[in-house]
């Protein structure tokens, strides 16, 4: 059975159509990214997955129920970290988890929880003077609340330093080892490539890809960026640059120069570069990160958010 199965799924707002046929299976026990640039439409297809908007037309299930027709039922079995959420500054994180607790008519104990997202020494302090990172630890801990075997997470990074970014990605680890299937919405590539084993990138409301991170760097003509130390740059050695053979873009990245190749070989390239535009002194070669590839995908390179 899949986690999530989502068919041909629909969303207009009048004449906004911010979700248009998507189709898209999350496996049970992966962790699964959701990734797109501004107004992509992933909020919307979390809403349609939490049953808090309808579908213009098509069908989602989750963990095998119809999100529609079931969406309490559908509510219940899974754990949500919502995006833009508030706490109770005047309740206890401990307070908060006993209401959910309560709420769910689950048997727990608050504080295993709370040693589970790292913020158990805080239980008795008022959520209200929690940093923002522990506040997003806490909306966890209530997202985990009964063990849910799926995790919807939307944006859980965002708005952490890269610590809190790195003890999330190691919670988000930990809660997949005891077999909960994550899916996760986020611009922030550096934490979907982290953590991801497939991702899914969404533009205008339409599927662009669906591929584990090697998966999509293979399916690019090219996997790596060239990055050149020379003695100058400006923009006239750009252009040259540009027409060389094989080059697919050039441009100034903190002073250096950064090339991706396509069809031919790196060597190649920095021979030319040397002997036709500027005179070579150092070079090193990346594995195009993430970024890179959703750049490449969406093409909205100045919408991309790190
Ligand atoms: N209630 C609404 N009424 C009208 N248009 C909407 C509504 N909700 C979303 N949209 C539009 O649908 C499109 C998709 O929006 P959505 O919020 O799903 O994108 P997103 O990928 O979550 O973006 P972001 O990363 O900025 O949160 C956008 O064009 C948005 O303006």
């Amino acid at each position: 059975m899949a986690a999530i199965e989502i068919d041909g799924l629909t969303k207009q707002f009048g004449d906004v159509v911010a979700v248009n046929d998507l189709n898209l299976r999350i496996k049970e026990g992966e962790i699964f990214g959701f990734l797109g640039p501004n107004g992509a439409g992933k909020s919307t297809t979390i809403d349609i997955l939490l049953d808090f908007i309808r579908p213009t037309s098509g069908a989602v299930r989750v963990l095998g129920h119809d999100a529609q027709r079931e969406g309490e039922f559908v509510r219940r079995q899974i754990g949500v970290l919502p995006d833009g959420y508030q706490v109770y500054n005047r309740l206890t994180g401990r307070q908060h988890l006993e209401f959910v607790l309560e709420m769910k008519d689950v048997n727990e104990d608050p504080d295993a929880l709370l040693e589970r997202v790292r913020i158990a020494d805080a239980a008795d302090r008022k959520a209200g003077g929690y940093s923002k990172g522990m506040r997003q630890r806490l909306m966890l801990a209530m997202a985990l609340v009964g063990d849910p075997n799926l995790l919807v997470l939307d944006e859980p990074s965002t708005g952490l330093d890269p610590n809190g970014a790195r003890e999330m990605r190691e919670i988000i680890r930990e809660e997949n080892q005891r077999g909960t299937t994550i899916f996760f919405s986020s611009h922030v590539m550096e934490q979907v490539e982290a953590v991801c084993d497939r991702v899914a990138i969404i533009d205008r409301g339409e599927l662009v890809t669906v591929n584990s991170i090697d998966g999509l760097r293979d399916a690019t003509e090219t996997g790596e960026v060239l990055y050149v130390d020379v003695a100058e740059l400006n923009n006239m050695s750009i252009e040259e640059v540009t027409r060389i053979d094989g080059v697919r873009t050039a441009s100034i990245d903190d002073g250096r120069l950064r090339v991706t190749v396509a069809d031919a070989s790196k060597f190649v390239v920095l021979n030319a570069i040397n002997a036709n535009v500027i005179p070579v002194q150092d070079f090193s070669v990346v594995e195009s990160s993430l970024e890179d590839l959703f750049v490449r995908y969406t093409n909205h390179a100045q919408e991309v958010q790190i």
